[in-house]
């Protein structure tokens, strides 16, 4: 049977549906156009000058050097070490240029020229292996440094990343400056690096260069810098056409990345087979490519032109430099053997200022997402959360709240809006309200992951900011509304709820039992050491209240005073969540449970009950006292038994 024809993108956009939706997405394209995520660093890019590039340029050499320095200090210094050698070996050797040239150009017979010019000759191998050696030394030197840059920005990265308060997380400005670190700012780090030691080279080489042409001729110095100067600007008008190009392309790179995730990505494949909306996407994403495709094409040809233009020049301008040569010679102000050796410098010089035009213009280019990885480094770090002070207490009597008061950043109202409270070692605690009322946001509070930006969370009488959020949280369990679903095996997947002490599998199966998970786990294919992850080969997937029950026994594993389960039950069938309330009541004992669930069934055996309304409690008391009330508690929990009575 012949394969059937793929279909290309031109082919797709054949019903009214894929037209409209296309219409739709090239729609919101245009907000996107107008405001891509990086556009901080592209529009100084875009708008930068030649004299603000030279000016930048030195801060920043010295920020890679410093970050290669506390990458490895001995690979740096080994580095810049081998690099001044080999470029000082390099500068012996064009002085032995000079010293061969002017023996070979002395008067006199053949033999005694060439024999005057041999030790120089001599000097002249002798320093280009030399440099070679070192030359190599260096290479493999800096071969070893940059992946350890790579690494050392990786982990900074990632470490400021999860040092900072959950609250940061919910902050999109600091959210983009993550995005924009992650994007580029990583690989710019190690590329300022990179480039910075190739700075280095040249500068070493031109140092050599002009030194030699200072001693023969000063004049001929400008005009080493005159060659050069074209070249270095066409370099700078490429790259800046280059950061343009990618202004006008992130949002449809933006866009096509995310679609061709949707595409490839296991979660959407259900669905997007299900709604049949592949040759839509097809369209959407072959679109955005030819986008893209147009837009550099166009690009590379102004930069070709570009760098003709600017090379055209450096050959008129070094066309001068000999020209001026030509002068001295004839003049009489220069030998001949300085001259020739002069036109060896300036060849030499040459090749060296435009690399390291090139070169300062990569640095610069780069230098700008490295800024964007330290804006985000220097932002993290203020908002990191405070080092440990003094050690939470292992257990508590009571955790009282008061007057505690929790908005998200650039909210209108707070989420939760002076609460008081009180929960005893030992309670079940219920929080009932309906959606958005605030319960979750208030359980962080609980846990440590929000800090209140007014009013006290003290366990017994000592005020919780006084104890590291770290150490505090070591005393509190949580059973998320969605938990993460960790790809390790289930073994690990409970485990981790105490992952600071070694758990042995009795243990492990211990928490499974009392999270009602054993019982499938051992029917996975290879029990606890089962992958849980569709992602690898042999991994396997849960369904949605399996993966609740892992959640439920991950806290229970974590065996910490204070409990706290999010809607613990949301996906579990009635006899699992039955087992997992009648667990609840045995594990409360010497604990505190803080339940939030909208199955007013559970909640009516919590010992107490409190029911939150945009963010405030407006009722509290047990459930008779609560019925008794005939408030928003009665009206929520006959709702639900109406409805069970009905049906
Ligand atoms: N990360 C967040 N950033 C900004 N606002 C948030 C965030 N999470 C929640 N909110 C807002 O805070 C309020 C309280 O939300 P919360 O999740 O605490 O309610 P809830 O009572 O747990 O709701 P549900 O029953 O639906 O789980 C809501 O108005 C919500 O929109």
């Amino acid at each position: 049977m012949p394969d059937p024809a793929p279909e290309t993108p031109e082919e797709a956009p054949e019903d009214g549906v894929a037209v409209a939706a296309e219409g739709m997405l090239a729609a919101q394209d245009d907000g996107e156009l107008e405001l891509p995520y990086w556009l901080t660093s592209t529009e100084e890019a875009a708008n930068t000058t030649f004299r603000q590039m030279v000016r930048r340029l030195p801060a920043l050499l010295r920020e890679a050097w410093l970050l290669g320095w506390r990458a490895s200090r001995r690979t740096t210094v080994a580095v810049l070490l081998l690099q001044v050698a080999a470029g000082g070996a390099a500068a012996v050797g064009l002085i032995s240029v000079v010293g061969v040239l002017d023996g070979l150009l002395l008067a006199g017979p053949t033999p005694e020229r060439v024999r005057a010019a041999v030790p120089s000759l001599l000097l002249l191998i002798v320093a280009l292996a030399v440099r070679g050696l070192l030359a190599s030394a260096a290479t493999a030197a800096h071969g070893r440094l940059s992946p350890m840059v790579y690494e050392a920005a990786e982990m900074r990265l990632m470490d400021l990343t999860t040092r900072v308060d959950l609250a940061t997380f919910d902050d999109p400005s600091w959210r983009d400056a993550m995005e924009r670190a992650r994007d580029r700012g990583i690989s710019a780090a190690q590329q300022v690096v990179d480039h910075g030691i190739e700075v280095l080279t040249h500068l070493v080489g031109l140092a050599a260069a002009a030194g030699v042409l200072a001693v023969l001729h000063p004049a001929l110095l400008p005009m080493l810098v005159l060659a050069v100067a074209p070249t270095a600007w066409a370099a700078v008008r490429s790259a800046k056409l280059g950061y343009r190009s990618k202004l006008r392309l992130i949002a449809v790179w933006r866009r096509q990345r995310m679609l061709a995730y949707l595409l490839a990505a296991r979660e959407p494949a259900a669905e997007l087979r299900a709604f049949t909306v592949r040759r839509f996407l097809l369209t959407e994403v072959g679109r955005l490519l030819r986008i893209s495709t147009l837009e550099e094409i166009r690009v590379i040809g102004r930069v070709v032109r570009t760098n003709l233009a600017g090379q055209a020049l450096s050959g008129l301008a070094t066309g001068l430099a000999y020209l001026m040569l030509f002068w001295l010679l004839w003049t009489g102000r220069m030998e001949l053997a300085a001259a020739g050796a002069a036109a060896y410098a300036i060849n030499l010089g040459i090749g060296k200022l435009s690399e390291l035009a090139f070169t300062a213009n990569r640095v610069y280019e780069q230098g700008l997402y490295f800024a964007d990885f330290q804006g985000f480094c220097e932002m993290s770090w203020a908002r990191a959360e405070p080092e440990p002070a003094a050690d939470a207490p292992t257990a508590f009597r009571e955790i009282r709240l008061d007057g505690v008061t929790f908005s998200y950043p650039d909210a209108e109202r707070p989420a939760v809006n002076g609460v008081a409270m009180t929960l005893r070692r030992g309670q079940i605690v219920a929080l009932v309200g309906e959606n958005g009322s605030g319960k979750s946001t208030l359980a962080a509070v609980l846990a440590g992951l929000y800090r209140p930006q007014k009013g006290t969370v003290t366990w017994d009488g000592v005020d919780v900011s006084r104890f590291g959020p770290e150490r505090m949280r070591e005393r509190v369990a949580v059973v998320m509304q969605e938990p993460t679903r960790w790809p390790l095996s289930a073994r690990l997947n409970i485990a981790i709820g105490r992952h600071d002490r070694p758990a042995t599998l009795a243990a492990v199966q211990e928490s499974a039992r009392a999270g009602d998970a054993h019982e499938f786990v051992v029917e996975l294919p290879r029990q606890y050491e089962t992958l849980l992850s569709r992602h690898f080969t042999d991994g396997a997937d849960l369904s949605g209240g399996q993966w609740q029950r892992l959640a439920v026994s991950r806290a229970f594993h974590r065996d910490a005073p204070l409990l706290i389960c999010d809607e613990p039950t949301a996906n579990l069938d009635a006899r699992a969540e039955h087992e997992v309330y009648r667990r609840l009541r045995d594990l409360a004992a010497g604990r505190t449970v803080v339940l939030i669930t909208h199955r007013m069934a559970s909640v009516r055996e919590a010992d107490r009950i409190y029911v939150l309304d945009h963010g405030a409690i407006v009722e509290e008391g047990d459930h008779e006292e609560l019925m008794a009330a005939a408030g928003l508690y009665a009206q929520l929990f006959t709702l639900q038994a109406d409805a069970y009575r009905t049906a």
